[in-house]
């Protein structure tokens, strides 16, 4: 600490001082015989004003040096009121002998960067070059024979890179001999870069040897569309290898779902009839509070695939329940406060958790809350030492070429009209920040096109059965154009999407990124163009920086290229006013109809309970 120097006696130091200030006198003086002779020759020379304070020295080298003044008021020549100057030596030596408070020459104390822990700082490189891809499936000694024959039958002849990497880095963490634990792994890599493969595989393969009536394998995701996704892809993988697969997402009633994954039995009471469970969080913690004879005792695989988004979101407190539920059966906690042998050797292990996501924040404290075993990364962005703001944080396909285009809000719907009629955009998925925005341009854009193009919505305000049915529809080409909330930004894969427009402009970068990581998918090309208004354009800049990404290409537009569309467009919009108004005319009644036909039953329900009284 050199806040505060204290000049101690020693003997000899009022000498010192005694010497040091008739030194300084003598310099001061001719410090003023200087300055006399210097103001005389200037008073001669050029004007008669006084030197102010401020007023810097320019004929004078030493005096330019510093700025320090000091009043002499004491002195015998008080009427001339000379400034006296202290030069940079006997400043140092002035600095030298006290610590001036405040003064600014205090060192600058370097700044603490924060620093990644090294698992972090550390992770597995992993390649996204989908097109040169060298891992044959069938030259991979490590992968089971079954599987092998799935992949042909699905056309999977090679493994892209981050299946190469993971799914032999899991199989031989399972293979660790007792009492070792596997590490945990956290996987980062682009939208559409075989992300599911990479648990689907290893899981199947390590339960496969042994059949039981136990859930081994609990996949959390954070939507149904997602879970049935996934859940498909387990059951398809699962042919011919004697492991169930089931689903609660809540598309089905809780207590169906309680039928199909438990069994009350004489001999062993509550068995399970399945081996993997795929599930949504919040259907989790209802199994976990109301279901009996629901155990994760014999867990070996928690999955959490799209792991930020989860955490964003967290339906019904469902990690902590898991994890409690998780303990209670006997396994280690999520905090190990002490790792030691004795320790591994008389705890049941935390089951491996695998964590997915292709905006997977190298944030450790976000990380922190899942509690993770001595996890390994994987990941294709490279991650710095520290939490530089700079550092590139998600990656996006290579496949994928991102483009926007700046227009006014008027602009915006005869733009994508050109898009998608003129320049015959087919395959197309539109975000809208809202699901009414959302509707009310399937409606225009239907009404504008005349059959040229086939138009659906896709929004939360659809059932289950609508949304399942609007996919499959764009799978088949029957619907050119899905125009979509965020509902749909993340996870879902469809395999044909050529062009994601951002009709709306994301609000944060993970959405940009899932947004356009529906297109340009598995190695196949893909278009994403975002709609600006000039005033989101910064915002939009700030959003990419944010996400370590580079500038992004423009399209320009000119308006007479837009001109020959506004009649079009104007009687569209008559049109679709009109539908919108019957729209709502339709529900009033129908809700009207709906009242009357609740009250009318309640009053025969009246009548008859009266005519029974009498
Ligand atoms: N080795 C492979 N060869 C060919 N196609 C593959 C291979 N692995 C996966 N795919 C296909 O690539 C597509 C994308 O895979 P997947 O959905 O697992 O991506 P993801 O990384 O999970 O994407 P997201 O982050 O968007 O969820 C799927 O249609 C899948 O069938």
């Amino acid at each position: 600490m050199d806040l505060f120097i204290i000049n101690r006696y020693t003997g000899d130091a009022e000498d010192n001082i005694a010497t040091q200030e008739s030194v300084h006198l003598l310099k001061l003086k001719q410090a003023i015989e200087d300055r006399k002779k210097a103001s005389s020759q200037k008073l001669g020379s050029e004007s008669c004003e006084p030197a102010t304070k401020n007023e810097k020295h320019e004929d004078n080298s030493e005096l330019q040096i510093d700025n320090i003044y000091v009043d002499v008021e004491q002195n015998p020549l008080k009427e001339l009121k000379e400034k006296v100057v202290i030069t940079n030596v006997e400043k140092t030596n002035i600095i030298n002998e006290f610590k001036v408070l405040g003064s600014s020459d205090f060192e600058k104390k370097p700044k603490v960067e924060r620093v990644l822990p090294y698992w972090l700082s550390h992770a597995y490189s992993v390649s996204k070059n989908l097109q040169k891809l060298k891992c044959n499936v069938e030259d991979q000694a490590w992968l089971h024979s079954t599987l092998k024959k799935t992949l042909a039958s699905e056309g999977v002849f090679k493994l892209f890179p981050v299946q190469e990497q993971v799914i032999p880095f899991i199989l031989k963490e399972q293979s660790l001999p007792a009492p070792l634990w596997p590490h945990d792994v956290c996987v980062s890599a682009p939208t559409g870069s075989g992300k599911t493969l990479c648990f689907v595989l290893p899981i199947i393969q390590s339960l496969m040897p042994e059949l039981g009536h136990h859930i081994r394998a609990l996949v959390v995701l954070p939507v149904q569309e997602l879970a049935t996704q996934v859940s498909a892809v387990f059951r398809k993988y699962c042919t011919n290898t004697g492991l169930k697969v089931a689903l609660l997402s809540g598309a089905s009633q809780l207590q169906k779902e309680q039928q199909q994954i438990l069994k009350n039995t004489e001999t062993h009471g509550w068995i399970s009839t399945v081996d993997i469970i795929v599930c949504t969080a919040g259907r989790l913690v209802e199994h976990l509070q109301n279901t009996e004879g629901f155990t994760l005792k014999y867990l070996k695989f928690l999955v959490i695939d799209e792991a930020d988004r989860i955490m964003d979101n967290i339906q019904n407190d469902w990690l902590y329940h898991m994890y409690k539920h998780i303990q209670l059966e006997g396994h280690a906690s999520n905090k190990i406060a002490q790792l030691n042998w004795d320790f591994i050797c008389n705890t049941r292990n935390p089951p491996q958790k695998l964590l997915f996501s292709a905006t997977l924040s190298p944030d450790p404290e976000l990380l922190e809350q899942w509690g993770l075993f001595q996890p390994k990364l994987f990941s294709v962005a490279p991650i710095s030492d520290t939490l530089d703001k700079n550092s590139k944080k998600y990656s996006t396909p290579d496949e994928l070429k991102e483009q926007f285009v700046t227009c006014s809000t008027e602009e915006k719907p005869l733009i994508l009209y050109h898009f998608l009629v003129e320049q015959k955009w087919d395959k197309v998925l539109c975000f809208m920040n809202s699901g009414q925005s959302a509707h009310r341009l399937t409606v225009l854009l239907n009404n504008w096109a005349e059959g040229k193009i086939k138009v659906a919505e896709l929004s939360a305000s659809l059932d289950r059965s609508s949304r399942e049915n609007v996919l499959k529809k764009f799978r088949l080409s029957e619907i050119n154009v899905i125009v979509s909330t965020d509902a749909l930004a993340r996870g879902i894969d469809i395999p044909d999407c050529n062009f994601v427009l951002s009709y709306d402009p994301p609000k944060n970068i993970k959405t940009y990124v899932h947004r356009v990581g529906r297109t340009g998918r598995a190695g196949r090309l893909g278009n994403a163009v975002t709609f600006l208004v000039q005033n989101q354009l910064q915002m939009f800049k700030e959003i990419l920086q944010s996400g370590g990404k580079e500038n992004i290409s423009q399209i320009e537009f000119t308006s007479n290229m837009l001109e020959p569309l506004i009649d079009s467009y104007q009687r569209a919009i008559q049109f679709t006013k009109v539908s919108i108004q019957s729209e709502i005319e339709n529900k009033v009644k129908k809700s009207i109809e709906l009242k009357r036909g609740a009250k009318q039953k309640a009053r025969k329900r009246k009548l008859s309970e009266n005519k029974s009284n009498n």
